[in-house]
């Protein structure tokens, strides 16, 4: 299927989610299940050479012979955390591009390590900034992309950025003959969905109806749907494309915004939270460090795994225990100083609905004036009622991943971070 035509497809089934060229939000999104599209595609598999220094046929790599990434976001909160792994602990590593809109102070200190590393300032909505970071490159690396449930950015934008950049990053890997993507995906693509299902302990191949509404979801599950369905495409050089995408739950670790801004609103309450979700809603969360290892083990093994692992998902796990979002939270905020108040939350759900509807309201009536953005709208308040938590262990079946971080060395991390947080905020 043509470019043009695979984007207009898309275009189609953006509409049915009721996004930008459909006018207002009145539709829904679904998706083929949490198992993924699986597209396995014979061919030939341009396999790396091991050792540096030889070349083989490959149009894209370094200097010697050793691939060349590009971590595509690579100044986020993940994307952070992906380059510092990549730069630990992924020994072929020759240059290092990161390619993000925003790029920050922290990256003039891996200039002087023995990986190239070469920042380049872009957008992924820009499709020839794209191709240019892209080019002569071995892997890409994708976690670019707009995190927003909050409304702080338009559905217009979120799409932009989260699909048609997407789309730019695949486009860019087949004109410029780079052969491997690792996309970071996420839990949302599955759920929770608009009716609230709960899905409890399920894994990639676990049924659920996974229909979304809101713009951040559905632009996450067709960012994955087009990584996927480009899995097999020939790329310049007539190797096929080798694609994956990664399903993070709900990611902590150090560099957590919403981590902080938890923390500064208990400080602001007198070192006190207030419960407003059940202790018995389920929440899956993954330590940042674990996901980044996931990231790299993929990109390494994508070349030498390729039957098995294009066009294939993978929820990030590990052994992070399943709690509420709240009392998860607390796990690093405790030792901080902050206490939970309640065993059962402290306002009827009704009365949180009413609250969440009331600062939806005033978000749209303020926005001519000022961005109003509070945690609880009636997306996070729904997101955080309904139990989600994976339990899989595909990716270890099929790439040998296990863990880095423990549990307990990922909560000593968080918390680290946690308590630093207040005095580089003073
Ligand atoms: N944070 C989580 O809990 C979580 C969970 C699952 C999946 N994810 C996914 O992981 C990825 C990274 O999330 P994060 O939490 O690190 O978010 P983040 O906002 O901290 O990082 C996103 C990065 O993308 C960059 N970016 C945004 N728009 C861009 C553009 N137009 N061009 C180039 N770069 C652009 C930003 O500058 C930022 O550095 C996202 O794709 C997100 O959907 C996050
Ligand atoms: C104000 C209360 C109701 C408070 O408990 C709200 C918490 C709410 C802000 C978070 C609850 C669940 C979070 C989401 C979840 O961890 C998974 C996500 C997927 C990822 O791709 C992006 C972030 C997020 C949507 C995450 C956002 C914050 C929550 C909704």
């Amino acid at each position: 299927m043509p470019v043009e035509e695979r984007v207009a497809t898309r275009g189609r089934l953006w509409q049915e989610c009721g996004g930008p060229r459909g006018g207002g939000w009145a539709g829904l999104c679904s998706w083929n299940g949490p198992g993924g599209r699986r597209s396995r595609r014979k061919g030939r598999v341009c396999f790396w050479p091991a050792r540096p220094g030889r070349r083989e046929d490959s149009p894209s790599g370094g200097q010697s012979g050793r691939p060349v990434t590009v971590a595509a976001g690579g100044c986020g909160f993940l994307g952070e955390h992906v380059v510092r792994m990549l730069l630990q602990r992924e020994p072929r590593l020759c240059e290092l591009r990161i390619f993000d809109l925003h790029l920050g102070p922290w990256l003039d200190e891996l200039k002087t390590g023995p990986v190239r590393v070469t920042a380049i300032q872009g957008d992924v909505t820009q499709a020839h900034e794209v191709a240019a970071a892209v080019a002569g490159t071995h892997v890409v690396i994708h976690t670019a992309g707009l995190v927003d449930v909050f409304g702080k950015a338009s559905p217009e934008t979120i799409h932009e950025v989260n699909v048609q950049g997407t789309q730019n990053v695949i486009e860019a890997c087949v004109q410029t003959g780079t052969q491997f993507l690792v996309y970071t995906s996420s839990m949302e693509v599955v759920g929770p969905n608009v009716k609230g299902h709960p899905f409890y302990r399920g894994n990639e191949d676990t049924p659920y109806e996974a229909v979304h509404r809101h713009p951040y979801p559905c632009s996450k599950a067709l960012a994955e749907r087009l990584v996927l369905e480009a899995n097999g495409r020939k790329v310049r050089g007539g190797l096929p494309l080798v694609t994956c995408a990664l399903r993070p739950t709900g990611i902590y670790g150090e560099g957590h915004q919403i981590m902080r801004d938890f923390y500064h609103q208990g400080l602001r309450l007198g070192g006190r939270l207030f419960r407003a979700i059940p202790a018995s809603v389920e929440h899956g969360r993954v330590y940042v460090g674990n996901v980044a290892w996931m990231h790299v083990l993929v990109a390494r093994e994508l070349e030498q795994r390729a039957a098995l692992m294009g066009g294939q998902v993978y929820f990030c796990y590990d052994k992070s225990p399943y709690k509420s979002y709240e009392d998860f939270n607390m796990e690093f905020l405790r030792p901080c100083g902050l206490r939970l108040v309640g065993t059962r939350p402290l306002l009827p759900y009704w009365l949180l609905v009413f609250l969440a509807a009331l600062n939806a309201l005033l978000q749209w009536l303020l926005r001519p004036l000022l961005l109003y953005a509070p945690l609880l709208n009636p997306y996070t308040l729904a997101v955080a009622n309904t139990t989600f938590t994976v339990s899989t262990n595909k990716a270890q079946r099929h790439f040998g991943y296990e863990p880095l971080f423990s549990w307990e060395d990922s909560r000593t991390r968080t918390i680290r971070w946690v308590q630093g947080v207040e005095s580089s905020s003073q």
